[in-house]
């Protein structure tokens, strides 16, 4: 018998699978989907690889090495995920490998380690060694240097480990022995033995107990190893190990059942679970009710025994949606989200995969939860650019649920009050099959939308002799007074989007600058330092201009740290919670801060992108966008689309339930279509609009595009190299279809090495993908002179 295995090796030449002997004994134990450690290579090192398939026969019979050992006894993957990996690895230009590794939690990544042997004792007294007979390889050069020698004159030998981190977490539990008379038994230990007998006459007390664990023993009883270890001896009890699941959910919930749908959620509901050959766009207003007809689908396909998984954006930001799941189908639902800790995640993808889990709840790499019987699909916020994978395999969340929909023959629902221009008009070519939820639940009004006008603000503030700098304007300031008096809530957001805090000398305009890469170092004040958020480069906040050596260094930019101390000056008795990078670093702070404003301990909550989405407080009734601007000045055919999502998703979470609500957004450009339809939250018209650039201007959805990197620590090899690659694309584009660049991207140095960048746009291109491929791997092999290339395909970002 034979196995082919994707081998964990990403180069070109190992980009299919080898054909590897099954060794007799494991004949019966192997099978698709599990991974296995095998010799690779001419030096025969070990390294893990994916079983995906077996054979009686194999062309290469004769040259076949033997598995060496499994690592799962299970598989690990499903056929229906080996599929996908395939599907995938093509579609985004990643190594096979490197998708079937995506697909499994953190934990399950291969760790190598090397080992040396001392073959001789002169070895084994080196310094080196100091007596010891293996060492792990050091990272030490020089070392390095002196253990290949050694390895050629045959006195050392180096093997290769491969160890998997996935841990369980395991307890020791004393059993009952079935045969044994506790009672009689007790009344044979001596009296003084008071710990034996206590022990003893547990399991007579309980004779329900089959196990204990140690430390209930320890913690509930005071009874300690050395009695347990003893009573064994005596064969009154066994001992075993048994699997604690790690329990990621620290509070509890109140269960909810479901609410009787108004006229337009049933529709959207009828229409969703009869939909299993056509996604379903739900286009459904803030406040419409969109989460509770998931909810509902869910449970529809609950009842036939089918399971659900529902994606949601960057899920430590949306607590709220996770306990509005859990509230309504308790301990069935798992979470995968990057909240979790790397052991929660993989206890949770463990319980999924022994379908003790019928819903997923999960962030974008939750999209490969490994559910059967998948009953629907569901993605909430579907415009959210964070479904899609920044770096290698670059999937989009969305492409692989609509595979997995078409496996499983399933519903997708894509919901959104805002979807992307993309899903909109396939919603339009029915492609998908649009549902529109145009009203709040109890028909409550969308709340109204002011303008301010900054430039206006700005010669008030001129002539009125006040500080030029106003992040807080007139109308808003007296509205937050008003909403304070009526003793109801505001949301205030401060777009971060492409903006910083940075250093600027006011004496010569000198910005202190990253060594390493092409970017402005940003202020942190809490940890006292300027750091580079590309390569992490870190240094102390200087007091002299290093230029001019004036101290008059000052902070540039909105931060919600200087907003924040504008409110207490202005409204001394708001109590405003602060939520930010910095306020929410530690675990469960996101939780924690909604929490606090949902108790109503706060008026005012002031926060980032990170409050603009899925927050439902009946109290707010107001919301203030601070600065609607930063997000337009980017280099990026998407800036008005995110900017339109963002403020109508900002302005949503104002008066949700019985009171009315009033948004404030805040602009230097009062006339952008943009900004002017999000005050109105006509997503209808912005899309007919929107379409109208995207049509003048080549861009999805009227074409496709894919962004393809190349990168060197030379600048000029790095033009080279991307120069040739558009030579070669350029003579197989078709009329219309453009390629771009090369040019520089806006950050054209990281970490040391020079980025350049090409855009092709495309539409129905054959030969397109298989050319890109060979390109792929071209590089690829020119990565030893240090070439890097990325194949970004449908990229989200620009720059
Ligand atoms: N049929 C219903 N009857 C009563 N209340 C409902 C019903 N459907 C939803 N609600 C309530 O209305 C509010 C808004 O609903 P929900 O949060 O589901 O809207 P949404 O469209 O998902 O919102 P958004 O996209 O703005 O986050 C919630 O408080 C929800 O509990
Ligand atoms: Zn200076
Ligand atoms: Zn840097």
């Amino acid at each position: 018998m034979y196995a082919q295995v994707v081998v964990d090796v990403p180069t070109q030449q190992t980009d299919h699978s080898f054909d590897y002997l099954i060794p007799a004994a494991l004949e019966k134990f192997i099978v698709a989907g599990q991974r296995v450690v095998v010799p690779f290579g001419r030096s025969g090192r070990r390294v893990q690889g994916f079983v995906v398939g077996t054979s009686t026969t194999s062309s290469y019979a004769q040259k076949c090495k033997p598995i060496a050992y499994l690592i799962d006894l299970q598989p690990v993957l499903s056929s229906e995920l080996l599929q996908l990996s395939q599907w995938l690895a093509n579609r985004t230009f990643a190594f096979w490998v490197d998708c079937l590794q995506t697909m499994l939690p953190n934990v399950m990544r291969a760790k190598y380690s090397k080992k040396a042997w001392a073959l001789t004792s002169t070895v084994r007294q080196s310094a080196l060694f100091q007596g010891a007979a293996a060492i792990s390889v050091p990272n030490d050069l020089t070392q390095q240097r002196q253990l290949a020698q050694w390895q050629k004159q045959g006195q050392v030998r180096i093997d290769y480990l491969v160890e998997n981190k996935a841990q369980t977490r395991q307890q020791l539990v004393l059993n009952r022995v079935a045969n044994q008379d506790y009672a009689h038994i007790v009344t044979q230990v001596k009296p003084q033995a008071t710990k034996q007998r206590q022990l003893l006459q547990l399991f007579i007390d309980h004779p329900d107990w089959q196990q204990i664990t140690y430390t209930a023993l320890q913690q509930k009883y005071q009874i300690g190893n050395s009695v347990i270890k003893a009573a064994i001896a005596h064969g009154w009890f066994t001992r075993s190990q048994i699997e604690i699941r790690r329990n990621p959910y620290t509070n509890p919930v109140t269960p909810s059942s479901p609410q009787v749908l108004t006229a337009e959620q049933r529709k959207a509901y009828q229409t969703i679970i009869t939909s299993a050959s056509r996604p379903v766009l739900l286009e459904g207003v803030t406040g419409s009710g969109k989460t509770e007809v998931y909810l509902q689908v869910i449970e529809h396909f609950l009842q036939q025994h089918k399971t659900a998984l529902m994606l949601v954006p960057e899920i430590s930001l949306t607590p709220q949606m996770v306990t509005r799941v859990r509230a309504r189908f308790g301990g069935q639902v798992a979470v995968l989200h990057s909240g979790l800790s790397q052991g929660e995640r993989y206890d949770e993808w463990r319980r999924i995969n022994q379908q003790q889990a019928q819903v997923v709840v999960g962030a974008r790499s939750a999209v490969f939860a490994p559910l059967r019987h998948l009953g629907v699909i569901i993605i909430d916020e579907e415009h959210e650019a964070s479904y899609k994978q920044i770096d290698n395999p670059r999937y989009h969340a969305r492409d692989v649920a609509l595979w997995r929909g078409r496996y499983h023959h399933c519903p997708v629902v894509l919901g959104s009050a805002t979807p992307s221009l993309e899903s909109r008009a396939r919603g339009q070519k029915r492609v998908y099959q649009l549902v529109q939820m145009p009203h709040r639940v109890y028909n409550q009004p969308l709340p109204q939308v002011q303008i301010v006008d900054l430039r206006e603000q700005q010669n008030l503030a001129l002539e009125l002799n006040s500080p030029l700098q106003v992040d807080l304007s007139q109308p808003l300031i007296t509205a937050l007074h008003q909403c304070l008096k009526k003793h109801e809530q505001a949301i205030l957001l401060l777009n971060r989007r492409g903006y910083a805090n940075f250093l600027l000398c006011r004496n010569c305009g000198f910005v202190p600058h990253c060594p390493n890469c092409d970017i402005t170092l940003t202020v942190h004040l809490q940890e006292h330092c300027l750091l580079c958020h590309y390569c992490g480069h870190r240094e102390p906040i200087m007091k002299q201009c290093q230029v001019c050596g004036s101290s008059k260094l000052r902070l540039s930019g909105t931060g919600t740290q200087k907003v924040e101390t504008q409110l207490q000056e202005l409204l001394p008795q708001a109590r405003v919670l602060r939520m930010d990078n910095d306020t929410t670093t530690r675990k469960g702070a996101h939780q924690r801060i909604l929490q606090q404003f949902a108790q109503q301990q706060a008026d005012i909550l002031l926060g980032t992108q990170m409050i603009a989405k899925g927050l439902d407080f009946p109290n707010v009734t107001l919301v203030g966008v601070i600065n609607a601007d930063t997000g337009l000045g980017i280099n990026d055919f998407r800036a008005n689309e995110r900017t339109f999502q963002l403020l109508t998703q900002v302005s949503g979470r104002a008066g949700r339930k019985q009171k009315l609500g009033q948004v404030f957004i805040q602009t230097y450009n009062p006339d952008n279509y943009a900004i002017q339809l999000a005050s109105q939250q006509d997503y209808e018209a912005f899309y007919r609009q929107e379409m109208q650039f995207r049509h003048q201007g080549n861009y999805p959805p009227y074409f496709f595009l894919i962004k393809i990197t190349i990168s060197h620590q030379e600048r000029a090899q790095a033009f080279k190299m991307a120069y040739n690659v558009a030579k070669r694309i350029k003579p197989i584009l078709q009329p219309r279809e453009q390629l771009l660049g090369p040019v520089q991207p806006t950050v054209a140095r990281i970490k040391n090495r020079y980025y350049y960048q090409i855009i092709i746009k495309y539409r129905h291109n054959q030969s397109l993908g298989q050319l890109l491929h060979q390109i792929m791997n071209n590089v690829q092999i020119d990565k030893k002179r240090g070439f890097a290339i990325a194949i970004d395909n449908e990229p989200q970002q620009m720059e």
